[in-house]
């Protein structure tokens, strides 16, 4: 585990009190006005990496002071069954915010489900809807993860305005929200994935570099610029020679943190950072709704 008092380190977990404790105190003043629902959290079938996620997502909302329900539906469901229970979860008042964990079972679409969660409850920012504005750099509705790691960026407190950043992956739910974020503060993002010819050309030359492709220690020192910002997003489960399985990131930590400015540790870094940052979420689409009058006021 990455030394903790080395000033390089970005420590996600205090950075997820942080922003909890803000959180806390903001649903408290909503909730005095306005009843504030719960957040509903679905995963389709038993995934092992999901039950971390949404265990972590239950410790951070009893820690933000949220309403949290865990809802696990079985792996045979179908199509029809899903879009049906998550009209009724649109419908019910009492229900704030709707997250479907990824992955689903194979038999399942799971873009037409994700679209099927009401722009207001979306608290993935994953509906087609909050992914547009992402490009109107109406960013309040994210995916978590992409948020988290701008506010990985922001805690270097490094100036955003003509930054330098590259952004090596370019998923729907990662790469490519967080190049839209990061243009809408002023960085200029160069994106990479699997076709472009010289990865290392270009983080060499990054300011920040943050990579999101799911390939251990991908990322080692002489891809880095000295004294650049590095945002490990990868989550790798790698058995090691005692027959242990470790999470590993992207990024050969202890080699990179010798020539990087900052890094983020996996686990530890981004992590509880895009937990921190559903219950954010939760809190927007919380105001979403109050401001499209769908929750009675509560009597002073
Ligand atoms: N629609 C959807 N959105 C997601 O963002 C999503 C998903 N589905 N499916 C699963 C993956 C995985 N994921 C994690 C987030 C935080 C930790 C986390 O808190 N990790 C801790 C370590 C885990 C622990 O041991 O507590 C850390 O990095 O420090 C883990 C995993 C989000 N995912």
């Amino acid at each position: 585990m990455a030394d903790r008092r080395d000033h390089r380190i970005i420590d996600g977990k205090a950075v997820q009190h942080r922003l909890l404790a803000e959180i806390r105190a903001e649903l408290d003043a909503a909730a005095k006005t306005h009843p504030v629902g719960r957040l509903v959290s679905i995963s389709i079938g038993p995934s092992p990496e999901i039950e971390v996620y949404v265990r972590n997502q239950a410790r951070a909302a009893a820690e933000a002071g949220l309403p949290f329900e865990q809802v696990v539906w079985p792996a045979e469901a179908t199509q029809e069954d899903c879009k049906r229970k998550i009209a009724a979860l649109n419908d019910d008042p009492s229900v704030l915010g709707i997250i479907l964990q990824r992955p689903v079972p194979a038999h399942i679409h799971v873009r037409s489900l994700q679209s099927a969660i009401h722009p207001l409850k979306d608290v993935e920012g994953m509906n087609p809807a909050s992914i547009g504005n992402i490009v109107y750099n109406d960013i309040a509705l994210a995916p978590c993860t992409a948020a988290a790691a701008v506010e990985m960026v922001r805690a270097t407190g490094l100036s955003m305005p003509g930054l330098e950043v590259v952004m090596i992956g370019h998923s729907e739910i990662v790469g490519k929200p967080v190049a839209f974020m990061l243009m809408a503060e002023g960085a200029t993002v160069t994106v990479c994935h699997h076709m472009t010819r010289s990865v290392a050309m270009h983080s060499r030359r990054a300011d920040v570099v943050i990579v999101a492709v799911g390939k251990a220690h991908l990322i080692g020192p002489e891809m880095i610029k000295p004294g650049a910002a590095v945002i490990d997003i990868g989550i790798n489960q790698v058995t090691d020679a005692a027959g242990k399985v470790r999470i590993l990131g992207d990024v050969d930590t202890e080699a990179v943190r010798e020539v990087a400015g900052w890094i983020t540790p996996v686990p530890g870094g981004v992590g509880p950072v895009t937990v921190a940052m559903l219950m954010r979420n939760a809190l927007t689409a919380h105001r979403r709704q109050v401001a499209a009058g769908w929750l009675e006021a509560i009597e002073a």
